[in-house]
Parts: C-alpha cells; sequence; structure tokens
C-alpha cells in the first residue's frame, strides 16, 4: 500500500521547499509534485521533517538503587507522541559483567519499543575481557559507541587510564567515544561537605556539581580523545565551560561533538531553590541545570555550529522514588524527562523566537545525529530510499504541557505548564501512521533495533594523519665516534 503526503512543505537540515512525498513499503519511494497513491495525509500548512533521533535516553535504566519508571512502551510511546520516531538507549554492564550478557538484558527489554531504536555500550569497568568484547559489539552487534562516565564515583564512573585504553580501543575499533563529563571525585568531595554542613536538600545537589567541574572534565576527555587519536561526542552539554572545550577542540581541528538537552536550554537553576521540596528533587539531575549566561552559551553553539544535537537524557523517576533522597540528597535519583516535549519545545523556544532557524531545527534534532551515529542516510534524511520516518508538523497547532495528557509513566512533568507551538498532525515510523492529530496509534513490539556500522571514514583519516605526524627517530650519517 503507498501513502502518499500530499501539499506540505518539506524541510531537511539544508532545504526547504514544496513537494509530495510517497512511501511504500516503510521507505520514500518518490519526492515530486502530483503524486497518488492508496492513502493521503493532508499536510496543508505544515512542515514535513525528518522524524527526531534522540541519541540519550534511559529507559527502564537501573540506577541509584531503583529503575527509571518509562520502559520501552511508555518511553517509545512518548518520543512518537512529540515527533520522535528514533531514540538510542544506553547499555549498562554491571561492574565485572560481560557486555555481551548486559546486552541480552537490553534486547529482551526492547522487544516493547514502539518506534526504531539503537544502543550505546557503557564501559563501566576495564579488562582484558572487555578490550576483546568491544570488538564484538562493534563487529557483530551492530553498536559504534561506547559511553564512559567520568562521575558517579564508586558506581559508574571510570578512571583517566581506563578511560585512555578504551579510547584507544575505538580508535582501533573505528568506534565512537562518548562521555559523561563530570569530575566525580570533586562531585563526591563536595557533596560529603555540604552533607557536613547540614545542606542536605535538592539544592545542594546543584552546589556540589558547579559548571568548573563539567568545564574541567570536558577538557580532560578531549585531550585524552586526541592523544589517543579518535573523535568524541560529549553528552549533556550543560554550562560555557564545557562548550569552551568542545569550540576550542573543534577550532584546533579536532572532531568533537556536543549534545545540549532540552532541559538545560529552556529551564534553569531558580528551579532549584523551590520551597516545595518534591518541585526541585523532581527536577535533579547531572549536570544541574544552570543559569541564564550558560543558556545562552547553549543557544549560540546550536546557531553557529559549535554544539551539535539536542537530546532529552530522557531518564524519568516518579516523585515517589526521588523522596528516596529525603534528607540526603545524593539519594535522589538523578534524571528528568522530556521525550514528548523536546521537538515541541525546541521549535517554540528556538524557531519561533528566531534562536535557529528551521533548517537547523532538523539538523540538530535528526540529521547530524544521523551522521555522527553513522544512521544516515538510512534515518535523518527526505530521500528516496530512507526509511519513511516522518513527522508533519503543524506550525499552528498548540497545547499547554500537562502531565495529565502524557505518554511518559511518571506523575509530573517538568515542563509543566509551558504553552508550546509546532505539533506533530501525523508521526509516521516507518511508513506507518503512528500519530494521527495527536492520537497515538502505534504497536508495542513495532520498534525494530538499527545496526550501525563502524566510522571507517573519520577513524582512517585519523589514523592516517596520526601516522604520517607520529615522533620518529631521526637517521644520522654523521655519528662521532665516542669520546672514550
Ligand atoms: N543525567 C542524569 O541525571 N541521569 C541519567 C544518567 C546520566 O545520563 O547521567
Ligand atoms: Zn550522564
Ligand atoms: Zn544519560
Amino acid at each position: 500500500m503507498a501513502t502518499v503526503i500530499k501539499n506540505g512543505t518539506i524541510v531537511t537540515a539544508d532545504l526547504t521547499y514544496k513537494a509530495d512525498i510517497k512511501v511504500e513499503g516503510g521507505k520514500i519511494v518518490e519526492i515530486g509534485p502530483d503524486l497518488a497513491g492508496d492513502e493521503t495525509l493532508d499536510a496543508t500548512g505544515c512542515y514535513v521533517m525528518p522524524g527526531g533521533i534522540d541519541p540519550h535516553v534511559h529507559l527502564e535504566m537501573p540506577f541509584m538503587g531503583t529503575y527509571s519508571a518509562d520502559d520501552f512502551d511508555s518511553g517509545t510511546r512518548a518520543a512518537l507522541a512529540g515527533g520522535t520516531t528514533m531514540v538510542v538507549d544506553f547499555c549498562l554492564p554491571d561492574p565485572g559483567q560481560s557486555m555481551l550478557d548486559a546486552l541480552k538484558r537490553w534486547d529482551n527489554k526492547a522487544t516493547r519499543a514502539h518506534c526504531d531504536y539503537s544502543f550505546h555500550m557503557a564501559v563501566t569497568w576495564w579488562s582484558e575481557q572487555v578490550f576483546n568484547e568491544m570488538k564484538t559489539v562493534v563487529q557483530e552487534k551492530g553498536i559504534n559507541t561506547f559511553k564512559h562516565f567520568m562521575a558517579y564515583k564508586g558506581s559508574l564512573m571510570v578512571n583517566d587510564d581506563e578511560m585512555f585504553a578504551s579510547f584507544s580501543r575505538c580508535a582501533e575499533l573505528g568506534a565512537l567515544p562518548l562521555v559523561h563529563a563530570e569530575n566525580g571525585d570533586v562531585v563526591a568531595a563536595m557533596q560529603q561537605k555540604l552533607m557536613d554542613e547540614g545542606n542536605n536538600g535538592p539544592e545542594a545537589h546543584a552546589y556540589s556539581r558547579p559548571a568548573s567541574v563539567e568545564g574541567e572534565a570536558t577538557n580532560r576527555a578531549i585531550i585524552i580523545a586526541d592523544m589517543a587519536g579518535v573523535p568524541l561526542y560529549v553528552v549533556h552539554t550543560s554550562c560555557e565551560q564545557a562548550h569552551e572545550a568542545i569550540r576550542r577542540a573543534r577550532q584546533n581541528g579536532m572532531r568533537v561533538y556536543g549534545e545540549p538537552l532540552i532541559q538545560h536550554l529552556t529551564l534553569d537553576e531558580s528551579e532549584y531553590f523551590d520551597k516545595d521540596w518534591d518541585h526541585s528533587a523532581r527536577r535533579v539531575m547531572s549536570p544541574p541545570f544552570r543559569n541564564k549566561q550558560h543558556q545562552d552559551s547553549l543557544w549560540a553553539g546550536l546557531a553557529s555550529g559549535s554544539l551539535q544535537c539536542v537530546a532529552t537524557d530522557h531518564c524519568a523517576f516518579t516523585t515517589d522514588q526521588k523522596r528516596y533522597g529525603l534528607g540526603d540528597f545524593r539519594k535522589i535519583p538523578n534524571g528528568t524527562g522530556g521525550l514528548e516535549d523536546r521537538l515541541p519545545m525546541l521549535w517554540t523556544y528556538g524557531v519561533a523566537t528566531g534562536r535557529i532557524t528551521m533548517n537547523e531545527f532538523v539538523a540538530v534534532t535528526s540529521t547530524n545525529i544521523a551522521k555522527i551515529l553513522n544512521l544516515y542516510p538510512r534515518k535523518g534524511a527526505i530521500l528516496v530510499g530512507a526509511d519513511a520516518d516522518l513527522v508533519v508538523l503543524d506550525p499552528k497547532k498548540s497545547k499547554t504541557i500537562s502531565a495529565k495528557t502524557q505518554q511518559s509513566a511518571i506523575d509530573y512533568n517538568v515542563f509543566e505548564g509551558k504553552q508550546v507551538t509546532g505539533l506533530p498532525r501525523y508521526t509516521l515510523s516507518r511508513g506507518v501512521v503512528v500519530v494521527d492529530d495527536g492520537m497515538v496509534k502505534s504497536r508495542e513490539g513495532h520498534g525494530q533495533f538499527v545496526a550501525r556500522e563502524p566510522y571507517p571514514a573519520v577513524s582512517k583519516a585519523l589514523s592516517t594523519w596520526k601516522e604520517l605526524t607520529a615522533p620518529r627517530k631521526v637517521e644520522r650519517t654523521g655519528i662521532p665516534a665516542s669520546g672514550v
């Protein structure tokens, strides 16, 4: 059966033009004027864009003594409702656990997905087994990205020597390392000091993770990546210090990518000073929300291209779960939601305000990450042969964000009360209409794992240059005889 999206304006990362799109067998099969099919979707007054790709989510994540509340069912429904058609989750081996065993668990959880998905693999400990398994993960399991937590001391954190070893292995395998960049040792010391001083509320979470802690770790990870000869992707870049390190590295020719979250772009640190403990605790995440200057820096990075992608780090906990940290902010599960809200919030606060263009919107929500993760042009593109993952965005459609109407399983929304415009009239996942005028009509299990090949081009360029510029022994002709 062929579906035609008619009368819309196609918006991609680099073009805006009027054309119809014909979809068949899950793929885009034709783009042009006056197309006909068995089913017609009217896109009059709408923009037809590649579906959003969220490269950073944690669905049913085991973390801080509990599990994040949105699983692959509710989480991917939330994604589709907001125009996101693919998510990338993190497979987290326990310390000492085989990556391949952990992956079985993630494969199992993800069978419930309503939209396509992929995985990053986390390096949570180091050994010869990890070194060997990384090759299997890349070459047999379709995962070309490895995450490193520089924070969460005592659980997920890895040290510099482990990071250097893992980054070097990524370089050999043509894989991309990712980092959560915060100095975990400094955070742990600051947390203890705050607790000793009786500062145990959610605001102390933010005090224990100042921007300098993130800036230092970002810079360190960049230097380690450069020494290992590998590109680097920095997740949840939240502040000017981290952005500055990324900007500088890029100006020096390094392939470093930065990912602000929609939460950091639109919510600020005043959330932690609310008199209501629940309000502040619900917004505890790492890194914490920052001030307006940091937000301006992130917006400028998206506009100028020094930051590449907007994600959510969707890791949602209920109010009851957040209350594990009553009396000790260190026990508040870290994480916030945003999957359903990323596109409408970015459209409202980015495109509608003139901070970014429509084409930049597509670039930072879909196309850039598709290229970075080696998914392009299967995903992130409107081209014949691409997957028909599409969002028909109505720029006039609006709503007030409310936990009462959201897909997410939690009992609140950090964007509660925000008035947003720019909502999906339709969302298509591999050609299937999964959102129709705001109604989610998707099916559990429709989502498929998307395998990703390693990056031959970037790693080849880096290794070629490294070899050309490697220190070499000087071959001498005139060697003086020993004077002894
Ligand atoms: N960001 C956060 O607070 N929770 C999720 C885990 C992580 O990404 O650090
Ligand atoms: Zn993180
Ligand atoms: Zn995360």
